[in-house]
C-alpha cells in the first residue's frame, strides 16, 4: 500500500509522453507543440494601417491633398509627393511614400484636400513590417499548449499543419453482473449502469475524444480477453471495478495474467484504497475501485495528471489551493482523506454532505476535493486545507 504522494510520484514516472503526430492547426486545440516552430513571414508581412483614416506625407503644414484611396487587401502602390495623401483603412498597406496614418477624426475634410486639427507624428497608428515577429525568429517554442490565441497567432503566419503530442486512445472497461443499462426493468439484485457515462464525460472533458466502453461479467476468462482487447486498441485503459478482495473480483488476477507490471495496488486513501496503476509495454492501466465516488475521485486524482503527462502538458493534476474551512473534519482512519466538497464565493471551503463513496448526490454539486493527509488526524472549522480544484 502506497501514500497518496507516493501513489502521484509513481504515476509521474511511469506514465510515457506519447509520440508526435502532424495534425491540421484546426484540429490541435488543447494539445502541446512536439517542435519549435519558427516564424515562416514577418508579422505583418508589409506595413499596415492600424486606423481608418489619412496615410500622409509628413509637410510642414496641415493641409494635404487627397490623391487616391488604399482598402484592406489593395495592393497596388501609391506614389505620394510631399503634402499629399491617401485615403486609407484600417489593414491596409501603407504606400512607401507615406510616413503616418492620422485618424478620420482627427481630420477636416474639404472636398479633395484634409486639414489636421493635431501635429502630424512620424510613424504613427502605422503597424511596421515585422513588428510582432520577424521571419525565422522562434515563434513559439515546443511544449507551448495550442491555446485559441497559439492557434490564432500560428494561423495567421500561414501555418496550416504542426506537430503535436498525440492524445490518447482510452478505453473503459466496465466489470459487474449486475449492472444493466438505463432503459431496461431493473431485476432484484440489479443496478443501472452509470460509471462508463461519468467516466467518458470525465475523459471527454480533457479535450480526448477516442473513447471506447468494453463491459464485462465477473469472470476470470472474460476478464482476461476484455482487456487484452482494451490494451490492443487504447494507450491507456481504465478499469471499473471488480479491483476488491471479493471472491467475484477478478479484475487483478486477470491483469497479473496478462503480465500487466503492477506500479501500486492499494492507496492509504479514503475513498479509492482498491486502486491498482500497472504497466504494459508503453500502455498504462489504471484499475478504479466500482463504487462511483471512489471511481471519480480516484479519476481526478491520478488519472487526470497521467492523462497531461502523457499529452505533453506542463501540468500536474489538480490545482492545490489552501483555503479555510467552515466546519471541523476529523480523520480517525490513518488514511488520507478525500472530501467532496465547494469552494464558496467567499473563498471558504464547504465540507459537503453524504462522503460515502457510494453516493453521487452531493458530488453533482461539488466542485473540489478537501485532502486531509494520512498524519493529520483533526482539522478545526475556520483552519486552514488544502484544496483540490476541479477544472472548469
Ligand atoms: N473485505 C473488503 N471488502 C471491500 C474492501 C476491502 O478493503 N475489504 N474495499 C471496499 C472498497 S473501499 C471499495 S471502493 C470497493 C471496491 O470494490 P470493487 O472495485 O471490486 O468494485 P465492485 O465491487 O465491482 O463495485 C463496488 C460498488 O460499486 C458499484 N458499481 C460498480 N460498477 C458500477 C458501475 N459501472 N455503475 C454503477 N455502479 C457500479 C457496485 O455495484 C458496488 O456497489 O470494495 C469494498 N469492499
Ligand atoms: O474506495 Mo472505497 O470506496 O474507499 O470505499
Amino acid at each position: 500500500m502506497v501514500s497518496v504522494e507516493e501513489a502521484l510520484q509513481i504515476i509521474a514516472k511511469n506514465t510515457p509522453i506519447l509520440q508526435s503526430v502532424a495534425l491540421p492547426l484546426t484540429q490541435t486545440k488543447g494539445m502541446v507543440m512536439a517542435q519549435d516552430v519558427l516564424a515562416p513571414i514577418d508579422l505583418p508581412p508589409f506595413d499596415q494601417s492600424a486606423m481608418d483614416g489619412y496615410a500622409i506625407n509628413i509637410h510642414h503644414e496641415k493641409k494635404y491633398t487627397i490623391i487616391g484611396e488604399v482598402a484592406a487587401g489593395d495592393g497596388k502602390e501609391v506614389r505620394l509627393k510631399v503634402g499629399e495623401a491617401v485615403r486609407i483603412f484600417t489593414g491596409a498597406m501603407i504606400p512607401k511614400t507615406a510616413n503616418a496614418v492620422v485618424m478620420q477624426e482627427k481630420v477636416t475634410r474639404l472636398g479633395d484636400s484634409i486639414v489636421l486639427m493635431d501635429e502630424a507624428v512620424t510613424g504613427s497608428n502605422i503597424r511596421p513590417c515585422g513588428e510582432q515577429i520577424t521571419k525565422g525568429v522562434l515563434a513559439l517554442p515546443k511544449g507551448t499548449e495550442l491555446t485559441p490565441p497559439a492557434i490564432g497567432f500560428l494561423a495567421g503566419m500561414g501555418i496550416r499543419e504542426v506537430n503535436v503530442f498525440d492524445k490518447p486512445r482510452v478505453g473503459i472497461v466496465i466489470t459487474g453482473n449486475e449492472l444493466v443499462e438505463g432503459g431496461e426493468a431493473l431485476k432484484p439484485g440489479q443496478i443501472y449502469e452509470g460509471n462508463s457515462k461519468m467516466l467518458l464525460a470525465a475523459v471527454k472533458g480533457y479535450g480526448i475524444e477516442t473513447c471506447t466502453t468494453y463491459q464485462v461479467a465477473d469472470n476470470f476468462m472474460a476478464t482476461c480477453e476484455v482487456l487484452t482487447k482494451a490494451f490492443l486498441e487504447n494507450d491507456v485503459v481504465l478499469v471499473n471495478g471488480g479491483i476488491s478482495v471479493g471472491d467475484h473480483d477478478y479484475v487483478y488476477k486477470a491483469l497479473k495474467a496478462l503480465d500487466v507490471e503492477p506500479l501500486f495496488y492499494k492507496v492509504r486513501q479514503k475513498p479509492g484504497k482498491p486502486l491498482f496503476f500497472g504497466k504494459r509495454g508503453n500502455k498504462i492501466v489504471f484499475a478504479l475501485p466500482g463504487n462511483p465516488a471512489a471511481a471519480l475521485t480516484c479519476f481526478y486524482l491520478y488519472v487526470y495528471p497521467a492523462f497531461q503527462k502523457i499529452m505533453g502538458q506542463l501540468g500536474s493534476g489538480l490545482e492545490r489551493r489552501k483555503l479555510m474551512i467552515t466546519t471541523s473534519v476529523t480523520n480517525t482512519f490513518g488514511r488520507a482523506l478525500l472530501l467532496k466538497a465547494r469552494v464558496l464565493q467567499n473563498g471558504e471551503v464547504e465540507i459537503l454532505e453524504g462522503q460515502s463513496s457510494a453516493m453521487l448526490h452531493t458530488y453533482s454539486l461539488a466542485n473540489a476535493l478537501v485532502y486531509v493527509p494520512e498524519s493529520v488526524s483533526e482539522i478545526h472549522k475556520g483552519g486552514v486545507v488544502e484544496v483540490l480544484v476541479f477544472p472548469n
